[in-house]
């Protein structure tokens, strides 16, 4: 695992792109296409707003681009919690991106049939043993939780499939969300977090005793790709 700290929450933003435009400038000068797994919530904000603007925008092969999400609040895209369309809004609208390259979880249709819509999808992209996303970004909540992998949920002991969706009771919402069995075998996972108030869940993910029941982030470990961790200092104050 390698930790990249940086002194706030911009600096953060800034580091991460610049290690996501090299990633993938570095994956285009021998493959065809880049598969990326983006995050929803509020920290991939800014970042976003870095890859659709000069320089990032510039050096990234848009046409080359296949973006999948890591999970959805099944909720219409024009409410303002969709992770799509957040995603759209920060950066997908911004960039020449091909629209058939860009792989919604829907949330028109019953969640059951979404997440298995996806998971057809991803098994057509990657039908080898093994073969599986360039980039998997990851966002970290406040309790742990990472994708919609949320503390104490079935889900996060899922085995086989690559994708599932659920009723999260306390948000009163359904949740389709990518599983550890796909995620983990990612070439490079990278999780974005910062602000003080993840700075226990933090601590416990990387630090404390496994328990992925209260912290699920700790279920994702690539079992062959790299694992980056993104934060600023404020969140990253119990690791000394
Ligand atoms: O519910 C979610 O939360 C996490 C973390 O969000 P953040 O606002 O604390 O950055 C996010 O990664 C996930 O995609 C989202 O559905």
């Amino acid at each position: 695992m390698q930790l990249h700290i940086q002194k706030d929450a911009t600096a953060v933003s800034h580091d991460l792109a610049e290690w996501i435009t090299q990633a993938i400038e570095t994956t285009l000068q021998t493959n065809e296409r880049f598969t990326w797994v983006v995050t929803g919530g509020n920290s991939p904000k800014l970042l976003y707003e870095l890859l659709s603007a000069a320089p990032y925008k510039d050096r990234v092969d848009w046409k080359k681009m296949h973006i999948f999400w890591g999970d959805e609040r099944a909720v219409p895209f024009s409410d303002s919690r969709n992770n799509a369309r957040m995603t759209f809004e920060q950066l997908l609208n911004r960039v020449p991106v091909i629209k058939e390259q860009v792989h919604v979880m829907k949330t028109d249709i019953a969640p059951d049939a979404s997440a298995a819509n996806y998971e057809q999808i991803l098994h057509q992209y990657f039908p080898e043993e093994g073969a599986t996303f360039d980039l998997v970004l990851n966002g970290m909540g406040d309790d742990g939780h990472t994708l919609s992998l949320f503390p104490h949920t079935a889900v996060i002991h899922e085995t086989k499939a690559w994708v599932t969706s659920f009723y999260l009771a306390p948000q009163e919402m359904y949740r389709i969300t990518l599983t550890a069995p796909i995620v983990n075998r990612a070439h490079k996972v990278a999780f974005l977090t910062f602000g003080s108030n993840k700075a226990h869940a933090l601590q416990e993910v990387l630090k404390g005793a496994r328990n992925v029941d209260q912290y699920p982030s700790q279920i994702i470990q690539p079992a062959s790709g790299e694992l980056h961790w993104f934060v600023d200092e404020a969140a990253a104050a119990g690791l000394q």
